[in-house]
């Protein structure tokens, strides 16, 4: 992520248009911004009083009274208080029903709509928003629009290489309804064309979104999560499928893979189109009239995939830099989305090689005498699995695997890690990662309780010699997976934390030329 940016927006306007739109009538006072929580308040907010989950906003009117807030907008809980009013101190007090679901309807109109002149591409799912996310306004900026995203990784704008020139960090993957809106006047004062937005289902329950002009709604995948907040599967699914309330929404990007896509065709409007991607080898939610964005004939190499790709704007080869299934499923999604927005076919397929994978995510170093060096973030048994067999379809070589497990930590992981990788990969080395107060040698002896034949694994502790090792003992044909950093930028060894780049070292091991 690059340096800040800072967009400096005039906000100063009268709350008398503002609310009058919601049906209150109120004196003209003047305020320069909304404000959710009561400790950001200053004298020329309008403090915004909500029930929240864990605490009553309004708890907090008398700190925005002390703090000087001019306008405090609070949450009533009757459709006859709305718009009453009455003075506290130089405070004045609004009542406003329904707030929680029209905040994002006022933020709209305080920010004075800054998405419609934007195109809107809203991605949910359980897995695979931020990739996906980070590949359409990455394709958008390689066909030379002004993208932005928002999401788990922050908010700004993204170059063609994947890098984000920052609008600041947001609290939540989908910021609140002000923060949002007020993102998307800084994106429009920016010249920004397009936005990519992850929309959790936290976010479409609590309508984090539920004024903002989305055009295209993607649906990734559906798996069991966030139970504690959603309570059953049912109301997870439903959450995710509100997307398709948004206004002004013109097509559903659909995973032709994903059950739950049926759910969502069946619930769609019909002014939303659907559009059904997918690898064509999987039984598919397909009838013809649907539009599609389909791979074909896909072929796997160690520099990532080919596939010819039919779809209803016409059909051409794709050659993709990316590892992993999941990872095509992410970039068809991207590049349906650019479709459906106006983006020629031929001129996707001239870029599409040129997309990278989110930092540390299945992030590939290489060069033509090298082995293939792959840096991921996985550090689970089940990440570290699937990591391997992602990369397997990947090899035309042998498949090494470098991994550790932390110490301090959940112990009962190790050894099922070290199952995983014997399971998984031709060769595998055990090294340090974050040995805490531990002894990494006692951690190497816990992932090895795991393997069958713990005398053909390798223990290096420290990483950079055990990746060089690996990089020495592989051919150009061998793919080398070194687990469990992806992009952080440290080590922990007993009370300390070192700095320790993985990305950067690989990097600079194959612009050194050593191999
Ligand atoms: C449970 C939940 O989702 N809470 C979200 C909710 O907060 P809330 O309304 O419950 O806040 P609260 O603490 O009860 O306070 C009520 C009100 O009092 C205000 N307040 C509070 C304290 C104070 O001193 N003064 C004050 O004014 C607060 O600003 C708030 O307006 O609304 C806030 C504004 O939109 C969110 O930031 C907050 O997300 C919390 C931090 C959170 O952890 N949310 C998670 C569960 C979440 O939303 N996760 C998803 C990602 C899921 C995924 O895909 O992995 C996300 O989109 O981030």
């Amino acid at each position: 992520m690059q340096a800040k940016q800072h967009i400096q927006l005039n906000t100063t306007q009268s709350i008398q248009p503002l609310l009058a739109k919601f049906g209150i009538e109120t004196a003209d006072i003047m305020v320069e911004s909304l404000v959710l929580d009561s400790r950001e308040v200053a004298i020329h907010s309008a403090f915004i009083a909500l029930k929240g989950h864990v605490r009553d906003g309004r708890d907090f009117i008398p700190q925005a009274v002390s703090l000087g807030a001019k306008v405090i907008i609070a949450e009533c809980d009757t459709q006859q208080e709305h718009g009453q009013t009455s003075m506290r101190e130089q405070s004045l007090i609004i009542s406003f029903y329904d707030l929680s679901a029209q905040l994002s309807a006022l933020a709209a109109t305080f920010y004075h709509f800054p998405a419609s002149e934007m195109q809107i591409i809203g991605v949910t799912g359980t897995n695979g928003k931020t990739s996906t996310v980070q590949l359409t306004s990455q394709l958008a900026a390689l066909l030379n629009k002004r993208a932005a995203s928002i999401g788990t990784l922050g908010s700004g704008v993204i170059s063609c290489t994947g890098e984000c020139a920052s609008f600041g960090e947001t609290i939540n993957t989908t910021p609140d309804a002000i923060t949002m809106h007020k993102l998307m006047a800084q994106f429009a004062q920016d010249n920004v064309k397009q936005v990519a937005l992850e929309v959790s289902s936290h976010a479409l329950v609590q309508k984090r979104v539920a004024a903002l002009k989305v055009d295209v709604a993607v649906l990734t995948n559906l798996t069991r999560d966030h139970l504690d907040y959603h309570g059953t599967m049912q109301a997870y699914a439903q959450a995710k499928r509100e997307i398709l309330t948004q206004p002004e929404l013109k097509f559903a990007v659909l995973n032709g893979n994903e059950i739950e896509s049926k759910q969502w065709l069946a619930q769609l409007p019909n002014t939303v189109t659907p559009v059904v991607y997918g690898i064509d080898d999987e039984s598919l939610l397909l009838s013809d009239a649907q539009k599609v964005c389909l791979a074909k004939e896909l072929e796997y190499s160690s520099q990532g995939c080919r596939f010819t790709l039919v779809s209803s704007w016409g059909e051409c080869e794709i050659q993709l830099s990316l590892l992993g299934r999941f990872n095509i499923f992410n970039a068809l999604a991207a590049i349906a989305s650019q479709l459906c927005l106006g983006q020629a076919l031929t001129d996707i397929a001239d870029v599409a090689q040129q997309l990278v994978p989110v930092a540390g995510r299945m992030e590939r170093f290489s060069d033509e005498k090298s082995p293939t060096v792959v840096v991921d973030y996985a550090h689970t048994p089940d990440a570290l699995k699937q990591a391997l067999l992602a990369l397997r379809q990947h090899s035309e070589g042998r498949l090494f695997v470098i991994f550790g497990c932390g110490g301090d930590r959940d112990k009962g992981k190790r050894s099922l890690m070290g199952e995983a990788a014997e399971t998984c990969a031709d060769v595998v080395m055990i090294t340090n990662d974050n040995s805490r107060s531990e002894d990494p040698n006692a951690i190497a002896s816990d992932i090895l309780a795991g393997c069958i034949q713990p005398e053909k694994i390798q223990v290096e502790l420290d990483r950079k010699c055990a990746i060089d090792k690996a990089v020495a003992d592989a051919t150009p044909k061998d793919i080398i997976l070194v687990a469990g950093k992806g992009h952080e930028d440290y080590q922990i060894i007993g009370s300390e934390t070192v700095a320790y780049n993985e990305r950067e070292y690989v990097k600079q091991m194959f612009e050194r030329n050593i191999t």
